[in-house]
């Protein structure tokens, strides 16, 4: 079967064609979402791709959360399929309660643009289905507002419920718990600052993403259980 992904497009995302090209290149079928439409057609997936939706106006993710498009990946979330929010994406996520936490500006104050080495934690969503744990992967960033922060109550959580998925082995930003990705409760909703579409191709410096994007895939296939609580 080749897995629907769909591509959630706001007015300010400048990351969707990578997407595109990323799950074309892995035999997927890409499709974009207008963040305007109330249902997702029949996809099997759904990214929200980086950029600065609405100009990052109030707070990133702010303005995007009530976009007509968010109600149906809410009801997707919540059957068990696969949602992952890539920088901005994770920064709506978060935005709209289907993940915890927030993602603040940066310590230092400044944009970071590099490529970050990770740690993949688990392999207990669905973005890290069958890799294992410890692997390393040099994937880009490109934030402004990339510092994860949760209260530690939340923090004992996630690293107690496994939801950790991903962690910057030198964390660029400062990022409670050298965070990089986290997971729903079931999993299958995951939110992460790295960009794995532009660590696509080894002409890009890296192709480590693909690594993610196949494991997207292969669970947009098989669905993992659906979410037990509505507020994770
Ligand atoms: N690359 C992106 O998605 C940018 C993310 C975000 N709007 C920020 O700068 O914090």
């Amino acid at each position: 079967m080749t897995a629907r992904v769909g591509v959630v497009l706001f007015p300010g995302t400048n990351c969707e064609h990578d997407v595109l090209a990323a799950v074309d290149r892995l035999g997927g079928d890409a499709r974009l979402v207008w963040h305007g439409d109330a249902h997702l057609g029949d996809v099997d997936a759904v990214v929200l791709p980086g950029g600065f939706a609405h100009g990052d106006y109030l707070r990133p993710g702010a303005i995007a959360r009530f976009s007509p498009v968010m109600g149906a990946v809410e009801a997707f979330a919540r059957d068990g399929g696969p949602v992952v929010g890539i920088c901005n994406g994770f920064q709506v996520l978060t935005e709209a309660h289907l993940l915890p936490g927030a993602l603040q500006k940066n310590r230092g104050l400044t944009f970071l643009c590099q490529t970050v080495e990770l740690e993949v934690v688990t392999d207990r969503s669905a973005l890290t289905r069958g890799v294992a744990p410890g692997t390393r992967l040099r994937i880009p960033i490109n934030h402004f507002e990339g510092n994860y922060t949760c209260d530690p109550a939340t923090l004992a959580d996630l690293v107690d419920g496994d939801r950790v998925v991903l962690r910057y082995t030198d964390n660029p930003n400062g990022s409670v718990g050298d965070i990089a990705g986290v997971s729903n409760e079931a999993g299958n909703v995951v939110g992460l600052m790295p960009h794995p579409e532009r660590a696509s191709d080894p002409l890009l410096g890296s192709d480590d993403g693909l690594v993610l994007l196949r494991a997207l895939l292969a669970s947009a296939g098989a669905r993992l259980p659906a979410a037990t609580s509505a507020a994770p």
